[in-house]
């Protein structure tokens, strides 16, 4: 195995040390809990590649085991039932065949050499085992007008076309980064894993699961093995914001029956029980609000359903999981800028935190162990478990000795009062060696979303610790609009985006400055996406000088020319109008409307692949700014999409994000 780059002796915690940090996913238990199967992906600043394998990880102490080697990219391992298998998804050279999409795999947990398990023409995007652990359920992506047979020809046919054009008369052709697959939907399918055969359940039905993405929690298998329940957009125009319904479907006849389906409701991630008698899932009435949270609901056999957490306000995450005596549920949420694994007793309907975040970021329960990929400010993604006497055990140290070689700014949370005289809460990461004897100077990095919270979490993106290593405070404000602080303080900027949030950030930088240890000097605010929207939004609203600098990645900047996105059906909702039906309105929410307010300097990146901000919004800002002769720059990746994702991008981001602050503060 190649051996690993040593520790860095160099305690600055740069990019390169980011990096250079094993990058750990989701864990998948085996049935005795014994251990765990889990991908790491490394990455090489030298070759700007990544390579996933899949570690064995025990949850008795023993040493983490590299588990596969041949592939570059074996991802989302999934231990089967029986414990004599584990899939996962790969693309490998095997027996001659290249795999030109992500396969399914099978290797035994002891070693040996990975099986290719059948060859499905345009990949597998997400699979669960049977019960029976013979068989596994997988989506893929098939012309709904071709016989099963003829998907391979249909599509050795469409990649020989000559022409290059995308062609659709669908609504949502586009999500994040890539192309709906043209004219192909996402069926569900049933692998054989002694033979490789598959069957498509849907194949000449009009039934295909979600196109945004469809996912291993769209689905679930009943513990028989004969039913398996999904989630799907019913209505005959596919929008990334309908609501969504739920069937269950006979395996072995292919009857499909409509479970619940309610026009104000969005119904997603069906679980069943352990006993099969019910069906735990989320729903999010969107009759009463786009902003809705998503709730627990449980369905029974007798078709009554009832949502268990809606004197809770919190947001439930997929995926849920059923406690060993069906009692519980399940699941993570966030509260206040953490996020927790929580388990919520549909008897008295009480949550209680089993582990406490920071950030848990997945989890898996079986043999009475739970295993939980969690992070924070101070660490990345690590495996721990939870054992059936609530200790807690870590379950590998891969980034230990990495992590030591640096230091590290310790976090904290405090609050002031900001729009509306609400509380608001901010986190702030002191560079390391912070004394408050001296005066620091302050890097706003304002989250995005808006419907999204920074808090005790590892961010391999934007990483607030290596922000907080070139000697800044970094101030990360959950503004209104901010997620984990419940319904309403998430809902409280609908229709007039960046008031209260200019208010939060403002009222955050007064109370910094009221502190003996910030330099007000040098104060500056950076932001991505909706953080991006944000600080074009202070160039247009907060005179010149009270900020040195902007850092602006991806950010929106015309609502009206944002219509090109692929979440367009959400603008009319936010913002409170569409621009057709009200112009004024919308241009009251963009910075482009206020250009002429612009003053601050400030670099501009953009990615040509993100299509949520497409990159004629960073285009569009930065020409302004250059128009009117404001200090200006442009980062555009011609390969990167809503994020920087390639090593020697990510490093030429972090340069020109602290040299372009460094140009324009003023000196010490
Ligand atoms: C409200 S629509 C999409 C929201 C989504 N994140 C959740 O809060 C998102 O993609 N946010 C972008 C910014 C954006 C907002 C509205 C329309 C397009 C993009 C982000 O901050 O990543």
């Amino acid at each position: 195995m190649k051996q690993r780059a040593k520790a860095s002796a160099e305690p600055t915690f740069t990019v390169d040390a980011l990096w250079a940090l094993d990058r750990i996913g989701e864990a998948s238990l085996g049935p005795d809990g014994a251990q765990a199967v889990a991908g790491v992906t490394r990455y090489s600043m030298e070759t700007n590649k990544a390579q996933s394998s899949l570690w064995l990880f025990s949850t008795l102490g023993g040493e983490p085991r590299r588990l596969t080697e041949a592939g570059e990219k074996d991802g989302n391992p999934q231990w089967s039932p029986r414990g004599d298998l584990i899939a996962f998804v790969a693309k490998r050279e095997q027996a001659g065949v290249k795999d030109e999409e992500a396969q399914l795999y099978v290797i035994p947990p002891d070693g040996g050499e990975a099986r290719r398990v059948g060859q499905v023409p345009g990949g597998v995007e997400a699979f669960k085992w049977f019960p029976d652990g013979r068989r596994i359920a997988f989506v893929a992506w098939v012309w709904p007008d071709r016989k099963a047979a003829e998907q391979a020809e249909a599509l050795r046919e469409f990649k020989a076309r000559k022409e290059t054009a995308y062609v659709t008369d669908e609504a949502l052709y586009r999500f994040w980064d890539h192309h709906i697959p043209m004219g192909r939907v996402p069926h569900l399918h049933v692998m054989d894993v002694a033979t490789g055969k598959a069957r498509d359940l849907f194949e000449g039905t009009p039934f295909e699961l979600g196109r945004a993405e469809p996912d291993a929690n769209a689905f679930d298998i009943s513990p028989d093995g004969r039913r398996i329940v999904f989630a799907f957009d019913p209505a005959a125009e596919k929008q990334l914001d309908n609501r969504f319904a739920l069937a269950e479907i006979d395996v072995r006849t292919r009857q499909v029956q409509t479970l619940l389906r309610d026009g104000d409701w969005d119904f997603s991630a069906p679980r069943y029980s352990h006993g099969g008698a019910h069906l735990a899932f989320l729903a999010s009435h969107q009759a009463r609000g786009h902003n809705r949270p998503t709730q627990l609901a449980v369905l029974d056999q007798h078709g009554r359903w009832a949502v268990f957490s809606e004197g809770w306000d919190h947001e439930v995450s997929a995926p849920l999981r059923w406690a060993e005596d069906d009692q519980a549920v399940l699941f993570t949420a966030e509260d206040r800028g953490r996020r927790h694994l929580w388990q919520f007793a549909l008897g008295d309907r009480r949550a209680d935190i089993v582990f406490e975040g920071g950030h848990v970021g997945s989890f898996d329960a079986r043999g009475g162990f739970i295993a939980v990929n969690h992070d924070s400010v101070q660490f990345p993604p690590r495996l721990s478990v939870l054992d059936g006497d609530g200790a807690v055990r870590r379950m590998e140290a891969l980034n230990d000795e990495r992590l030591a070689a640096h230091r590290f700014g310790r976090h904290e949370e405090v609050s002031f009062t900001g729009a509306r005289g609400d509380d608001v809460q901010m986190w702030l990461i002191h560079p390391p060696g912070f004394s408050a004897r001296r005066k620091w100077p302050v890097m706003h990095v304002i989250h995005g979303g808006p419907h999204t919270a920074f808090g005790d979490s590892w961010h391999w993106r934007w990483n607030h610790q290596v922000f907080a290593a070139q000697g800044y405070v970094v101030a990360c404000v959950n503004y209104h609009g901010s997620s984990s602080f419940g319904f309403e303080f998430l809902d409280s900027i609908t229709g007039h985006w960046g008031e209260y949030e200019l208010q939060d950030i403002e009222a955050a930088t007064d109370w910094l400055l009221a502190r003996p240890w910030v330099d007000s000097r040098r104060i500056v605010a950076t932001g991505g996406s909706y953080g991006g929207y944000m600080v074009a939004w202070m160039n247009g609203h907060v005179p010149a000088g009270r900020y040195q600098a902007y850092v602006c990645h991806a950010g929106c900047f015309d609502w009206q020319a944002m219509y090109a996105d692929d979440a367009c059906s959400w603008h009319r909702k936010e913002l409170g109008a569409a621009y057709w039906d009200d112009p004024a309105k919308v241009a009251a929410q963009s910075p482009v409307s206020f250009a002429r307010q612009f003053a601050t300097p400030t670099l501009v990146i953009h990615g040509q692949l993100d299509y949520r901000v497409p990159d004629a919004q960073g285009l569009a800002y930065y020409n302004t700014l250059k128009s009117q002769g404001v200090p200006a720059r442009l980062v555009w990746f011609p390969d990167e999409n809503h994020w920087v994702l390639k090593p020697r991008n990510s490093r030429l981001w972090y340069g020109e994000f602290f040299a372009w602050l460094q140009r324009h503060l003023p000196r010490r």
